[in-house]
């Protein structure tokens, strides 16, 4: 191995409690709220083609202009416990939430700059009330941060002269007062989740990051650190010149699921999605594909069967309201996990061959694996693969605990299970009993042999 001073500093999974919770999450929810939610993708007239809280970057609009959005900043619709009862009814366990994003508009009133709620109309913190929200309704909150603040005059994208070292200097100092004044103001924020870290001035910053990550840990304990934060001391990401994961959970999953067990590489993960195609911010037009609820259960399903949480972005309006199509999507899902969490919450890797009608999660720590069905085979039989010495002792439909289903030994740990035909086409879940644990210590399973 390369020796590294600003690599990863731990090696596996982290074992302690906190993190254990945060692995059984499950399902989140991702608000992306800020002042490019006013125009929506839209500017006299004219739509933006790209990420609607991207449009400060569209050459159609004069930085300063944008900029003034701070005085159009007034949400009267905005209610925190509406927001947090509808990621509630959802079945979110944790909740993203943008405090600053690219643009470099706080929501909350930060000390250090004047770019913020406090100098808006609204004048009123955003991030607090949002927090005490989500806590009371027993959903954790992460906080996003972006490190690229294009509202900065000491950002740069790349240090090439005296004057921008001496600028970004003080832009990191700015950064590390903000990180810090976040945690102290809203210190039952469990986690952050970084952005805006791409950019040649940043990664040239492997020891200042390390140092404020370490800083931060000693803050907060506990504290869950995305992976997106610090550079290694060559300038790699995520995973240092080793290739192995800094911080405490991979970010990499933005609007992409892994495939298979060995994308993950042994991490925590999350995977962040939007409705749209690829809209974070309120977006007027929402062109394209909007995913379904039936879409959407199926990609949670699929992030927690290989060891993830599935993340969904919800965009509110400038006035505060959440869009129709948003509250409909939280409440169709919401129906099915209120039946079916069991086979999402505290679950992960299930360690079994992937069968095609659908995925297979195992409950941490015990021996119940659920198959979470999404295609009924024509034959109408599910097929099981376990490893060896390992057995079925019951089947069962999780919406009917009592009723066994049929299992038919095809062959050595090869099985059908049998169901009734279903009378919708909504995704279900029948639960296994197995005579033991497959997997090791951490109650998850070893891929079948
Ligand atoms: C350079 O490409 C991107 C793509 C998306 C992003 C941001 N990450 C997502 C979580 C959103 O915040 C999006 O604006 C930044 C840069």
């Amino acid at each position: 191995t390369i020796p590294l001073k600003h690599g990863a500093h731990r090696i596996d999974k982290r074992t302690d409690s906190v993190m254990a919770k945060w692995r059984g999450y499950g399902l989140g929810q991702f608000i992306h709220w800020g002042l490019y939610a006013i125009p929506g993708g839209e500017w006299n007239g004219k739509t933006y083609n790209g990420a609607a809280e991207w449009i400060r970057s569209w050459n159609g609009i004069p930085k300063s202009t944008y900029d003034s959005l701070i005085y159009k900043f007034n949400p009267t619709k905005f209610n925190p416990e509406s927001w947090a009862k509808t990621a509630k009814q959802m079945g979110a366990k944790y909740v993203t939430i943008t405090t600053k994003h690219h643009d470099g508009f706080c929501l909350w009133p930060s000390k250090y700059t004047k770019y913020t709620v406090a100098n808006s109309p609204y004048k009123k913190d955003i991030i607090g009330p949002l927090v005490n929200a989500y806590n009371k309704e027993g959903i954790d909150v992460i906080l996003y941060f972006s490190i690229m603040d294009w509202n900065q005059p000491g950002w740069r994208y790349e240090i090439k002269t005296k004057e921008d070292s001496i600028a970004f200097e003080g832009f990191k100092k700015f950064t590390r007062n903000q990180l810090l004044e976040l945690l102290n103001k809203y210190p039952t924020a469990k986690g952050l989740w970084f952005d805006g870290t791409w950019d040649k001035s940043w990664v040239k910053q492997a020891a200042f990051a390390d140092e404020l990550e370490k800083e931060m840990r000693a803050l907060r304990p506990g504290l869950i650190i995305g992976s997106r934060f610090r550079p290694d001391d060559f300038g790699k990401r995520h995973n240092d010149s080793n290739g192995r994961l800094m911080g405490d959970y991979e970010q990499g999953w933005e609007r992409k699921i892994p495939n298979k067990i060995e994308d993950v590489h042994g991490n925590d993960w999350d995977c962040v999605m939007t409705v749209p195609e690829n809209q974070w911010g309120y977006n007027k037009a929402w062109n394209g594909h909007i995913k379904t609820v039936n879409e959407l259960i199926e990609m949670t399903a699929k992030c927690v069967s290989l060891g993830g949480n599935f993340v969904l972005n919800f965009g509110p309006k400038g006035d505060g309201s959440i869009r129709k199509e948003e509250i409909d999507l939280a409440a169709g899902i919401g129906n099915w996990m209120r039946v079916n969490n069991e086979a999402i919450y505290n679950c992960q890797y299930a360690g079994l061959e992937k069968q095609d009608w659908g995925y297979f999660t195992g409950k941490t720590g015990s021996n119940k694996v659920y198959m979470i069905i999404f295609n009924v085979p024509v034959s109408g039989a599910f097929r099981v693969k376990l490893p060896a010495k390992t057995s079925i002792t019951t089947a069962s439909l999780l919406e009917q605990p009592n009723t066994t289903l049929k299992v038919e030994e095809i062959s050595e740990n090869q099985y059908f299970i049998h169901t009734s035909a279903r009378a919708d086409n909504k995704p279900f879940v029948i639960v296994l009993d197995l005579n033991k644990k497959a997997g090791n210590a951490s109650g998850t399973y070893e891929k079948a042999k």
